[in-house]
């Protein structure tokens, strides 16, 4: 148990600060605060996410569901997880930081997004899903505020608590969850429901919201917003054009069956509009190779061999050795000089 004081305050969370730097609250969800941070030894911005164990309660599984998930996730669309913290009492996320914020402030501050721009951004999500379900995961909570920025704009898919792993993607049965205003009618309904179809669901709504800036379904009493989103119907302002308003219908579909399908969506005429090609959905990411100069920046700091320390990072712990790895490759791959700035 490390005890201790950062600039004379006690630390309130002692094996998270005496390795990084804790700043401004980013965000508090239902069980978790996220705050932004500096990883000491490399000086790299990361995002934590901060949950107290007996805080969470029920929901303790969600975090060790969405830790499961994350460290089988590596696609430039989906945030990096770095490492993973556990305490008695506590347990912390290190986690890719999003310079951008969220993409819910981004088109509150734009009011509603040109098609353009739109399209750009849901190729992005289209990308990150599709990853996500071949892995065999089902995300189960898209929305704007699920979805971050990074320092060039580009989409990052947060909060994996709500994932199913089912075995069969097609065939998951499960219990309904997430948001209400971006859940699927037969999500609403309760009993089976494929989840692929349910994400498909809430990426029409995603989209609309895009396009225009407000949801297709919005009601303070929720049932009466279950009674809309079971009808289905919404309105299309006049902005919106015809080919918008094509695939808004196919994926704001209340028959499930009937429903777009997001193979279908990789190829989709709207989507396609602009572009040369499908919708990219493998990951860019290869960490299966080790970086050769960052294990040896590694190393020297470490003073292990050069194969000790490939063998170490081999593990994919995702502790500290793991985060100092990436976050030395993060450096890299942003054009800087990995290096370690703390004495050895
Ligand atoms: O970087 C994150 N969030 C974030 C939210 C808002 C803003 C930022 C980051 C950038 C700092 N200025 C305020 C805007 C972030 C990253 C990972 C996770 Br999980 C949760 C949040």
């Amino acid at each position: 148990m490390t005890t201790g004081h950062v600039q004379g305050r006690r630390m309130r969370y002692p094996e998270l600060e005496s390795r990084y730097e804790l700043h401004e609250t980013l965000g508090t969800g239902g069980f978790a605060k996220v705050k932004a941070a500096v990883h000491k030894l490399t000086g790299e911005r990361v995002a934590v996410k901060i949950m107290n164990k007996k805080g969470l309660g029920a929901d303790l599984p969600r975090a060790f569901r969405e830790i499961g998930c994350l460290k089988k996730l590596r696609h430039q669309h989906i945030c990096q997880l770095y490492e993973v913290i556990e305490t008695p009492e506590m347990i912390y996320l290190v986690i890719e930081f999003c310079p951008g914020g969220e993409l819910f402030d981004y088109i509150v501050a734009k009011e509603r997004l040109r098609e353009k721009e739109a399209r750009s951004f849901f190729r992005q999500i289209l990308s990150a899903l599709r990853y996500v379900h071949d892995r065999g995961f089902i995300h189960r909570d898209l929305k704007p505020e699920n979805l971050l920025l990074d320092e060039n704009s580009n989409i990052k898919l947060i909060d994996f608590g709500l994932v199913a792993e089912p075995d069969d993607p097609q065939d998951l049965l499960a219990t309904c969850c997430g948001s209400p205003a971006y859940a699927a009618p037969e999500l609403i309904r309760g009993g089976p429901y494929i989840g692929t179809r349910a994400d498909v669901w809430s990426l029409g709504v995603l989209l609309y919201a895009l396009l225009n800036g407000f949801l297709p379904f919005d009601d303070d009493h929720t049932p009466y917003l279950y009674k809309l989103i079971q009808k289905g119907e919404y309105e299309t302002p006049e902005w919106l054009s015809l080919e918008s308003i094509s695939i808004i219908k196919k994926l704001l579909q209340t028959n499930p069956e009937r429903r777009i399908a997001v193979d279908d969506l990789l190829s989709n005429k709207w989507v396609m509009s602009g572009h040369q090609s499908e919708v990219e959905w493998a990951s860019r990411i290869d960490l299966s190779e080790l970086d050769t100069e960052c294990v040896k920046v590694l190393a020297d700091y470490n003073g292990y061999c050069y194969e000790a320390m490939e063998d170490d990072l081999c593990k994919w712990r995702y502790d500290e050795t793991t985060a100092a790895y990436l976050l030395l490759l993060q450096q890299k791959l942003r054009g800087k000089q990995p290096k370690i700035l703390l004495p050895p």
